[in-house]
């Protein structure tokens, strides 16, 4: 989606995230933070050694966003590109882009 408002902020966000510990981004409703700024990420190499994950407050959420960004990225789910939910994991070795619900933050990262 080359033309949502956050593509142009790309460098600028890069160069952020890489002398920030913690970065906010603050932008409109449907601006792509939910899903541009994993793309951007990911393309910019961060997945090398882990995932990108990326919280959404409901589960319906976690699935639709996670859609979206594997048909952006022209993968399955499960792919390069997954999500996690109660009681349904959509991940695989492969997964780098993972979507899920924040309540389901420390039951994931216990796991892993
Ligand atoms: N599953 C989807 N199917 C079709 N279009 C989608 C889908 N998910 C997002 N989009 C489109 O992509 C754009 C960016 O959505 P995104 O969720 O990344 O925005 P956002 O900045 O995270 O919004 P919010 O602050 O509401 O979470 C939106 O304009 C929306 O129309």
């Amino acid at each position: 989606m080359g033309d949502l408002p956050i593509v142009r902020f790309e460098e600028k966000i890069v160069e952020t995230v890489k002398e920030n510990p913690v970065v906010v981004v603050i932008g409109e409703t449907g601006s792509g933070k939910s899903t541009q700024l994993p793309q951007i990420l990911y393309r910019r190499g961060y997945a090398k050694s882990g995932i990108i994950a990326v919280t959404q407050p409901r589960r319906v959420a976690a699935v639709s966003v996670s859609r979206r960004v594997a048909q952006e990225q022209n993968v399955r789910i499960g792919e390069e590109v997954g999500y996690a939910i109660r009681f349904e994991d959509r991940t695989s070795e492969k997964t780098r882009i993972l979507l899920m619900e924040c309540s389901f933050v420390r039951v994931f990262s216990i796991r892993s």
